[in-house]
């Protein structure tokens, strides 16, 4: 258990294709105050993103390096890759008393769950399962296996929305990112 006050902290999530990704974009260009934590991952670069910024791209060893130091608040592997939360940012912020928030996948939410049963998760929802199937296949940056895993991992995680505080419907991307700003704002709840 950490001794840090988690209740300023937020996480995202939601299945893959609902447009998490979307949504932390558009907060990072209009509204640069909000603090995201940059998460570390050991896939590889897409075009257009940058080290550092988008994600800290690492090697395999390097990511098990962190796990063994106990540098992850939250890690989880997700589809052929690992994805980790780096610690000590998040902490510095918490311990400011400022708010920050984390996009994450399911199981990553559920680790910040338990080691910080403050924080507020908010579940990023599909309008429709046909408008889930559409996003995920129509970013074309995936091939169909990996589609088809990825889906698979959607229709489960979306059975998750009763264990999350809030749930936001992502039918605009701005509609999304102004509802998920005013919650960050919102005032602190009580400890689960
Ligand atoms: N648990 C965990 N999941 C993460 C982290 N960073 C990103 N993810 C999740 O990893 C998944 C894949 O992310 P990414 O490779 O960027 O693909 P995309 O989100 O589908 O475009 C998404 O569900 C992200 O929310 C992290 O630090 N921890
Ligand atoms: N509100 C929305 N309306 C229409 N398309 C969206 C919306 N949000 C995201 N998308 C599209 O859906 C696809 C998946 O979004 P992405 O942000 O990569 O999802 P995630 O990070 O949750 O996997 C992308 O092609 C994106 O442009």
């Amino acid at each position: 258990m950490s001794s840090i006050n988690a209740q300023r902290l937020t996480v995202l999530a939601g299945p893959s294709g609902v447009g998490k990704g979307s949504v932390k974009a558009l907060i990072q260009q209009h509204y640069p105050w909000v603090w995201l934590s940059v998460s570390a991952t050991t896939r590889s670069p897409r075009p257009g993103e940058t080290d550092g910024v988008d994600y800290h791209f690492v090697s395999h060893e390097r990511f098990e390096e962190m796990i063994a130091a106990g540098e992850f608040l939250e890690w989880a592997s997700f589809s052929g890759n690992l994805y980790g939360t780096p610690r000590g940012p998040v902490e510095r912020q918490l311990e400011a008393g400022l708010p920050a928030l984390l996009e994450i996948d399911l199981q990553g939410a559920r680790q910040v769950r338990v080691s910080m049963p403050e924080a507020q998760l908010v579940f990023l929802a599909p309008p429709s399962w046909e408008e889930l199937v559409r996003r995920l296949t129509g970013r074309g940056t995936e091939d169909a296996a990996t589609i088809e895993r990825r889906l698979s991992a959607a229709r489960e995680e979306l059975t998750a929305e009763p264990e999350f505080d809030h749930t936001i419907v992502n039918v605009s991307v701005e509609q999304a990112a102004t509802e998920l700003v005013e919650l960050l704002g919102s005032p602190v709840k009580a400890a689960h």
